[in-house]
This record gives structure tokens, sequence and C-alpha cells, in this order.
């Protein structure tokens, strides 16, 4: 079927535009930057509006592709990398973007049509909307009447709480103490964003800050705040409230500045249970009505979201929609890491400018008397705004000290300092491992290639994945049988799942030898070589014993989440002698037996796993990470952001699979995976809008 429309409009001028319109989507569907989808959309927009002219549905399919790729809307400024479509309709629109609005198609968002132009930009009516909603719920929680009511008694509160959370020990770093000065700050207004890398002190963090929130409400003899917990995936959220059950047993409680008699009350008002935003607002699918809206809002006077850079546009304005507007917004994530699935790359943009602070003289001099601590000069700005001030990132990783291989790696690849990378490449590291195997190495098998030894490649693999097959075929008793009783059962998959998570194979792509579906096929020949599976098992998607697998749908009825990683363990039903039959297990730490027994009926679209995308990892850490890159140097998914949230999974020893060389690492560093979007913008416009106040 051909995708040109047919230009039957009766008049001469339609025509042309019709002809120059298909001429335009076919050449960006035959040079792949457009999709099929893309030149659909084109097609509807265009029949909506038949005498508008091409660069309005050229556009619409370029936005289409755009939002495809996780942008929020498409910038009308020439971009260098930009296909043809794209390149011929900037250059339409270069003196006049205005050419594009066209009657009921493109307006300015002050009644609803398919697309919307904002200055520069254009969006989709539901991105443009969400933005604008979620720019005016953030900047009126800026804007609230908070500390600076009365700025010199809010600090002299603060203080002996700071004093006691964050007195000075071998282990306090030089210089400021960003976690103190981020508890300061984000009691200050209803919205606090805390950004920092691996290990910074994120949890610890906002655990002090919640700690801090309620002593004040305890002191003041009024009833503590209801606060949630909430993470954009069900793995990140397990991982949260673990952390803050750690960070929770680390408070300094005798030296808090609060009767003994009230640490009770006092921990019992911190929350200890994280759940997934999607569960939190009662969203179950992605279409339909969510449970909490703002008629019926969350029962929250607090919500701490972890994995912020996870968490798309739309998510977040479902989000502000249901939380009251009182309640107080607390974002912790990695700026740095990939952004979510959906589009938008809210935490990016929300701190932008966190590295170096930007923050006001009079917020610098609050500080100094709420923590005691004076603002280095470069971090003070007078043109700062009160975003600036509700931003901080934390700079000391406590889980990788300065000489730590895989911290230093993740600070090169953030900076894109290639060489520094090269250095690195050089050094050997006790913590990184870095292999090359050739560019072409498609996996045949025990061949050596360029004097590369295969064996070599797959040597970590096949240890980490020796010791656990082989506690899996032990079997729950240690004498090779399945026939165990129910708490044998459990303690043997607990064991067995928790030796699972330490080791994980990541890669950057789905498909090819580098990509999931090569690597599962190359893992399951390397142990098959080792003799620790069966050789006739001719694909990994088989059932064996000790598959791993990834449930890739949602079973609520299950306790089970997208994302959830498990694996196959053989189970002899009672009284049915020896045969064998499957059982899913997965880690469960919130139940009493520590583990979720599936059948693998109930549950659809599972894939092997043994190696995971770095997007489907991310949220979760593993001890040793064996990290593939696609040979593939141009590959546009290999991004700075990629490599990076895929390094920093690993948590104590990473391994990197550079196939090709460092060139190839090299190109990865230099690709950023920036998202366009204009909620900083628009926050900035609503927080100057005396109608926000
Ligand atoms: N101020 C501090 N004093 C002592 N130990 C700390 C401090 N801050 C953090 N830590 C320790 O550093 C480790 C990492 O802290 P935390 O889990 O809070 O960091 P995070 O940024 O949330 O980590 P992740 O990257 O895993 O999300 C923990 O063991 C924690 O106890």
């Amino acid at each position: 079927m051909s995708l040109l429309p047919t230009a039957n409009a009766p008049e001469e001028g339609v025509t042309a535009h019709n002809s120059v319109m298909a001429a335009w989507l076919q050449r960006g569907l035959a040079s792949g930057e457009l999709r099929p989808a893309d030149v659909a959309f084109a097609h509807w927009i265009a029949a909506q509006a038949p005498s508008a002219p091409p660069w309005v549905p050229i556009a619409a399919a370029c936005l289409s592709r755009h939002v495809a790729d996780g942008h929020v809307c498409l910038p009308l400024q020439t971009a260098p990398t930009a296909g043809p479509c794209r390149r011929w309709l900037m250059q339409q629109l270069a003196d006049c973007p205005t050419r594009l609005d066209h009657g009921d198609i493109i307006g300015n968002g002050t009644n609803p049509t398919p697309l919307v132009r904002d200055g520069a930009r254009l969006y989709l009516w539901r991105h443009w909307y969400s933005e604008q909603a979620v720019a005016r719920a953030l900047a009126q929680r800026l804007l609230a009447p908070g500390a600076d009511t009365d700025p010199t008694a809010a600090a002299r509160r603060l203080r002996p709480w700071l004093d006691a959370l964050f007195a000075p020990n071998a282990d306090t770093p030089a210089g400021p103490d960003w976690q103190a000065l981020a508890v300061a700050l984000a009691t200050r207004q209803r919205l606090a964003v805390i950004t920092g890398g691996p290990g910074t002190g994120k949890t610890t963090t906002v655990v002090r800050l919640l700690a801090v929130l309620q002593g004040l409400r305890l002191a003041d003899g009024a009833p503590p705040w209801r606060i949630g917990l909430a993470a954009p995936t069900g793995k990140a959220a397990a991982r949260l409230a673990q952390s803050v059950a750690g960070a929770l047993a680390h408070l300094p409680w005798c030296a808090l500045p609060l009767p003994t008699a009230q640490h009770g009350t006092l921990r019992a008002s911190l929350p200890t249970h994280a759940t997934t935003v999607h569960r939190l607002i009662g969203r179950h699918g992605a279409i339909g009505r969510v449970r909490h809206d703002a008629d019926h809002p969350l029962w929250l006077d607090a919500l701490v979201i972890d994995e912020a850079s996870m968490l798309d546009l739309e998510l977040l304005h479902e989000t502000l929609q249901a939380l009251p507007p009182d309640a107080r917004l607390i974002l912790l994530g990695d700026r740095d890491q990939l952004a979510s699935v959906e589009a938008g790359a809210v935490m990016a943009q929300l701190c932008e400018r966190a590295r170096s602070g930007h923050y006001p003289a009079a917020v610098a001099a609050w500080l100094h008397s709420a923590t005691g601590q004076a603002l280095p000069a470069p971090f003070c700005d007078d043109d700062g705004t009160a975003l600036d001030a509700a931003v901080v990132m934390l700079r000391h990783s406590r889980r990788f000290g300065g000489d730590s291989g895989i911290g230093q790696w993740a600070a090169a690849v953030n900076d894109g300092d290639a060489q520094r990378l090269v250095r690195l490449a050089e050094t050997p590291s006790p913590d990184v491992r870095l292999l090359c195997p050739p560019a072409d190495d498609s996996g045949g098998g025990n061949a050596r290639l360029d004097g590369w030894d295969e064996a070599s490649l797959w040597e970590e693999v096949v240890h980490a994945w020796g010791a656990l097959l082989q506690a899996i075929h032990a079997g729950p008793r240690g004498d090779g049988g399945f026939d165990a009783d129910a708490a044998e059962r459990d303690a043997w998959a607990r064991a067995v799942l928790q030796r699972h998570a330490t080791f994980q194979v990541l890669c950057a792509l789905r498909d090819g030898p580098w990509g999931v579906q090569g690597l599962n096929q190359r893992v399951l020949r390397a142990l098959q070589r080792a003799g620790l599976l069966d050789a006739r098992l001719s694909s990994a998607h088989a059932w064996f014993a000790g598959r791993p697998v990834l449930v890739t749908r949602n079973a609520p009825a299950l306790g089970l989440m997208n994302g959830d990683l498990g694996l196959v363990l053989p189970y002899a039903p009672p009284g049915e002698g020896h045969s064998l039959r499957w059982r899913l297990a997965f880690a469960a730490p919130e139940l009493p037996a520590g583990v979720r027994w599936a059948l693998p009926a109930q549950l659809d679209g599972l894939q092997t796993a043994f190696a995971l995308t770095v997007h489907k990892a991310q949220g979760s850490e593993f001890d040793h990470v064996w990290l593939a890159l696609p040979a593939l140097a141009d590959s546009p998914l290999l991004t700075r952001e990629l490599l990076y949230t895929g390094i920093t999974r690993a948590r104590q020893r990473l391994t990197l699979v550079a196939p090709g060389g460092v060139p190839a690492l090299l190109q990865a560093c230099t690709r950023r995976a920036e998202r366009a979007g204009g909620l900083r913008a628009a926050l900035l416009a609503a927080m100057a809008d005396p109608a926000a106040r």
C-alpha cells in the first residue's frame, strides 16, 4: 500500500501542498528519520486541515518521532544531526515559527488543539498541558510561605537538630557538608530536589530530613505528618525501603534534641514501607482513570520519590494532581542517569544548575545560621532563583572512595573526559577489568580471533553462574533431591536468589551479538561448554533449572511487577516420585518466607535474563556487573548516560566489555542523551506569574 496521499483536493494549491508533503514524508521514511506511525500521524493532521501548508503535517511527523525518542517537544531550531525532513522543516520556519500556527490544528494552548506551539517548541497537546500543570504545581510549592516567614526563628530551631545529625567525624569530607545543607534547604519550602551519584547519601539525607520535620512537629505538640515513600519501579521501591531501614538504624537517636520518652513516637512516625508511584496513585495499566486525583487526593503531608530520574512527565503530573497542594514533595535521584522510558527528563531539567549551586546571598546567609556552614563563593549567585534554592547536589560518595576504580570510571564517563578514560583503560585497577574483544566477534564458539581467547571473555560469567548452578542442583537438602518440605524449599530458594542478585550481565541493546538476545545465547553456550548446563539445551528460552527470568508484565495478583528478576527452580510434588515440575522463585523480603513462588502458567511475557539491558537494570544494583557495550560504536543508543548508568549499577566489581576497544568507549562518552523539554522554562515563567502565589 502506498503511503502517499491521494491528491483529490479541489484547489490546486492544496494538491501542490499534498505532493510536497508526500514527497518529504516519503523521504523521511526512506532515510529512517520517520517511522510509519509518524507518517500516519502527519496524514491524520493533513486530513484535519486540508488547506494547511505542507510544513504543518511534516512538523507533526517530526514531533511524533521526537516524542517516541523520549522528548517532550520538538525544538523549532536547526539541529546539526537532524535528518533531511526536519532540516527542510527548519528552513521553512527559520524566519518565522508562527508559520506553523494553523487554526484548529496548532494553537497556543488557550484552547485544546492537537498540537501546541510555545515559542520555539512544538508539543502534542497532552505533553504541553502536563508540562504547564507540573510547572504550576511546582511553582506553587516553591512560592508557598515557608521558613522565610520568620527565617531567624526557623534557623534557630533547626540548628540543634543539624548539629546532632551531622556532628563531624573522621568520615566527614572536607568542604561543605552538602547533606546538612540539603536538609536545611528542604525544610524551607514544599519542594526539595536532592541529586547525587551512587552512595552520596541521598537516602541517609532524606531520612534525617524526615526525622527533623517530624521532630519539630513533635516539639510543637502537633500530630506527625503522614509521609509516603515511592519509586517509579517495584525494584527501586524495594531498595528504597531497605535503604531507609538501614538509615533509620544509623540515626544518632541519643543525640537528638528530643526527650528520650519521645524517641518511640518519632520512630513510629517515620515511614518504612515504600511502594511504586503507580500503585500509590492507583494507576493500573497505561490507560484509564487513576484512583487518586485532585478530587480524591492522597492522604499524605509529604511524599518522597526516589530514583526520580526515571519519573516521566505525565506520571509526575498525575502524582502532583493526587498530592494535596500543601503536601511536600521531595525528589531524590541521580540527574546524570538515563531518563524515563516515557517522554520527559524531569530530574535533568530541575537539576540543570545543581552542580554550581546558584544560591542567592540571603539563602546562603540563612544556611550559615541554620547549619553553621559558610557556602563557598562559587556556589552563591544573587540571580539564583527559588528553584536553585530548592535543589542540592550531594558530591561525596561513601560507596566509591577516591581510589575506587568504579568511582573513577563513573566520574570520567560522566564528565566525558576522554583523556582520563584512556588513562584509566591503561591502568590496572583491583575493581575494574576492561576486556576488548574484536569488534567482529559474533560469538562463534571457542575461536581465537586475532589472539583473543573467547574462553577468557566468559571466565567470570562461568565462575559466577557455576557457584549458583551448583547450589541449585544440590537442591534444598544438598543431596540433589527436590522433595523437601516448604520451609527447606524457601530457605534454599532464598539462598540461591541472594546469590543470583550479586552478579549480572548488562548490555546496551536488545538485539545483536552484544545485546540481550545474543548474550543470552552466548552465556548459555559458555555454561554448556563448562559442563554446567545440559549440552542438549538448544535455546536460553527453554525451561531448565537455574534459568534466570525477567517479568515483563505486571502481575499484581501474584505480587510481581514488570522488572522483577527470578529463577526457575525444580520442584518435586509430594507423593509423585521423581517427577519434577518447574516453579518460579522471586526474592520477597517483605514476606515472612522471604520468597514468592509462581507457576510458569501464571506469568505471561517471561524473558530469559542471563543478560539485561541497562534500562531494565536502572534502580537495581549488583555486587559485580559485567557490562557489554555494542560493537557498533555509532549505535545512537550508546550514550554517556547509558554507560554511566550501567557502570554505577556495580557496587564492588565491574567488568567492562568493549568490543573493538577503547575508541568505541570514547565515542559513547561524547554522545549525550539530552532530551528536549520546556519544564524548567515553564517553571521559571510560572514562578514569575503573580497568579502562582
Ligand atoms: N553522613 C554520613 N555519615 C556516615 N555514613 C553515611 C553518611 N551518609 C551516607 N552514609 C553511608 O553511605 C552509604 C550510602 O548512603 P545512602 O544509601 O544514603 O546513599 P544513596 O545516595 O542513597 O545510595 P544509592 O546510590 O545506593 O541510592 C550508606 O552505607 C550510608 O550509611
